[in-house]
């Protein structure tokens, strides 16, 4: 071994000569260092000329190479050093040139955040001060977590809406512009065959939580390929801050079959696969290797999938929710804040959780989320006592075509739609939305559209409010570019008597000296709970029943001084708090059914209310600072 040891990053000038004039002195350059370390050591002449030419060898494998800026390639790294650098997995699939990478930083560098067109900022309902936000916990977060957490957990209410909805939307849209460096997990459709080794680059052996997608329906923003994967990370944000999830066992992933939007695709900068999205057997081959992959590494995690298209989301879910704790947060977790925002909105009219039953509800959007909805409301209705089809008769379901009913053509109608279409005499078949209100005078409308431009105009919401003394009106549509309409809007055209929610957050709305409440109906109220409870309590599957209790804990935790003013959901102050009795429902309910498979769990719940959270506040994460080396006995950190 060499005796003498010089290091430097440089190989210039005065350790040059210093290396030279040494003898049996190693210099240490980086990198190919070890190359001088051992000549040295050998007894040779320490300084070979084309020996200060980096080897490029590199020696490390996975995130110790992308998180190494002497060696780091970021997105241009080929495919046969991903593959013997163990990379594959942790970077998107398209392979950019480092001019592509130059032109990215080149803007940034040049105009700042401001040449991501401000149009589309505005558009989409958010500010330019929500960006610069952004920013900065964006690059927190890659500095230090427990920072990130500790700010996000405790200012909640003022930071959700930077790394979750609004603000993530346009992180979405322009994640191929702002993108610095990888996070969590890439799968393509080019991966095929190859998953099972693949899950092994993750670092980290322990994951107690995936979220994926594969970005084909972004919020309400549509096919956004692979620039999708800006949700499962913002969801797991709120896994860790609202639920205390640790933060290095969550796993965001996407999941790249291509993309049809071709805008993206042929964007120089797009990281994606330049190919339409994959469909059929082969897409399902696809998500059958991931969810194997997965599931055969970390057998234990909750998988949920999020902002799967409509033709997939529901078919996933039953191909899965059997033999994994898996649900889909669209579909399930929407309509399980739906029904908890109804039974608090009935609580704020000083009406019992029966009076679901007598609703009419209308709803605008029949996909994944609205019909989720819908499947969850009439289960509670027939809690209450209603048969499967009075329950389904409280419904009028709208899509783009109108209002939907027994003569719409039924090759053209999902599955789930078909027992709610209105069986009618007279012919009401895609009635617009105006008139259906003006007949059917719903008390409850509720939209999951995601559509561009008010679905509830100031006609629709006149409409409501003649019918109706407390019209309960939730815009659910995500981000805010796509709500159905703001809170104002709805206060405006009911005189302020609206109870109204809507799906990413909105002012409250000051009218004639009173503050008109605006909640946010959005499934943050259930998720990270949800998957606590399942994943703490081992349940081995995730079951309606275990939504449906989660559901009827929330209007529990509204006080009656908030529900006096028109609150329908407990505050995001204590979303903690919250995400814990939703753990503890869930716990609950696994045990009703038989599925509660861990003892420990068993033994606190049996305990009591009182046992059984402090020992699911006992398991969530807290973001402090804790020691990182072995302190001597007696020494204070
Ligand atoms: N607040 C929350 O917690 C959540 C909100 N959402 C939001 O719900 C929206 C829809 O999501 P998904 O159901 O998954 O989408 P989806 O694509 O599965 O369904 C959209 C539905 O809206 C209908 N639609 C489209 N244009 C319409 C129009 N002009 N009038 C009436 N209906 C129309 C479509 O026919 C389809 O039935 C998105 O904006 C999403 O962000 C979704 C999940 C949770
Ligand atoms: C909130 C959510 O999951 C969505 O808008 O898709
Ligand atoms: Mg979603």
């Amino acid at each position: 071994m060499a005796s003498r040891i010089l290091a430097s990053t440089t190989e210039s000038g005065p350790f040059l000569s210093l290396a030279r004039s040494v003898p049996g002195l190693a210099f240490l350059s980086y990198p190919g260092c070890s190359t001088f370390a051992s000549v040295a050591s050998s007894g040779l002449s320490p300084y070979k000329p084309h020996e200060f030419e980096s080897t490029n060898i590199v020696r490390k494998k996975g995130q110790d190479v992308l998180h190494d800026p002497l060696v780091n390639k970021g997105t241009a790294f080929g495919i046969a050093e991903r593959e013997r650098l163990a990379l594959r997995g942790l970077l998107p699939a398209r392979i950019l040139s480092m001019e592509a990478q130059v032109n990215r930083i080149m803007e940034d560098y040049q105009y700042g955040r401001d040449y991501i067109d401000p149009v589309n900022v505005k558009d989409e309902g958010v500010t330019k001060e929500h960006v610069r936000k952004w920013n900065v916990l964006q690059q927190l977060q890659d500095r230090n977590e427990t920072l990130f957490y500790n700010m996000l957990l405790n200012n909640f209410v003022d930071m959700a809406p930077i790394v979750y909805t609004p603000t993530v939307g346009w992180a979405c849209l322009n994640y191929h512009k702002v993108y610095r460096r990888p996070r969590g997990m890439y799968f393509s459709s080019e991966d095929i065959g190859e998953m099972n080794a693949m899950v092994w680059h993750w670092p980290e052996n322990e994951v107690d939580a995936i979220v994926v997608t594969d970005g084909s329906r972004i919020l309400g923003l549509g096919d956004l390929g692979v620039n999708g994967l800006g949700i499962p990370i913002g969801k797991l944000d709120l896994y860790v801050a609202a639920a205390g999830f640790h933060p290095t066992r969550v796993l965001p992933v996407v999941i790249d079959v291509g993309t049809d939007n071709e805008a993206l695709r042929s964007d120089p900068l797009y990281m994606g696969l330049n190919q339409p999205r994959m469909t059929g057997a082969r897409y399902y081959e696809v998500i059958d290797e991931f969810v194997r992959a997965v599931m055969g590494r970390w057998p234990r995690s909750v998988l949920q999938f999020e902002d799967f298209n409509m033709a997939n989301a529901h078919p996933l879910l039953h191909r899965y929710r059997d033999h994994h704790m898996v649900f889909n947060d669209d579909i399930q977790g929407t309509a399980a804040t739906a029904l908890a925002g109804l039974y608090g909105a009935l609580a704020v009219q000083g009406k019992p959780v029966t009076a679901l039953k007598e609703q009419r509800i209308c709803v605008v959007g029949a996909g994944s989320a609205g019909m989720g909805v819908v499947q969850m409301i009439a289960q509670g209705m027939r809690k209450h006592g209603l048969s499967e089809e009075e329950a389904q008769a409280r419904f009028w379901i709208n899509d783009k075509d109108g209002l939907i009913t027994s003569k719409r053509d039924p090759a053209a109608t999902m599955d789930v739609v078909k027992p709610f279409a209105r069986k009618v005499e007279e012919d009401v078949e895609g009635e617009r939305l105006l008139d259906v209100v003006k007949r059917v005078k719903p008390t409850v409308l509720i939209g999951l559209a995601g559509v561009r431009g008010r679905l509830f105009t100031s006609d629709i919401l006149k409409a409501m409010g003649e019918t109706n003394e407390q019209p309960i009106i939730f815009a659910m549509s995500n981000p805010t570019s796509r709500a159905e309409c703001t809170a104002e809007e709805a206060q405006k055209h009911t005189d302020g008597r609206a109870i109204f929610a809507s799906g990413s957050p909105m002012a409250d709305v000051e009218m004639n000296g009173r503050t008109l409440i605006c909640s946010q109906a959005n499934n943050l109220y259930m998720f990270p709970g949800v998957a606590l409870g399942a994943r703490l309590g081992a349940t081995h599957h995730i079951s309606d029943n275990m939504l449906m209790a989660a559901a009827e804990a929330i209007p529990t935790l509204v006080p009656k001084s908030d529900l006096d003013r028109g609150c329908v959901y407990p505050s995001l102050h204590r979303i903690r708090h919250i995400s814990c009795r939703v753990a503890m429902a869930v716990i609950t309910m696994a045990y009703e059914e038989g599925h509660l498979h861990n003892p420990r769990a068993v033994a606190a719940l049996k305990q009591g209310d009182d046992a059984l959270e402090d020992w699911v506040v006992d398991h969530q994460y807290v973001p402090e600072y804790r020691t990182l080396i072995e302190l001597p006995q007696g020494v204070m950190e």
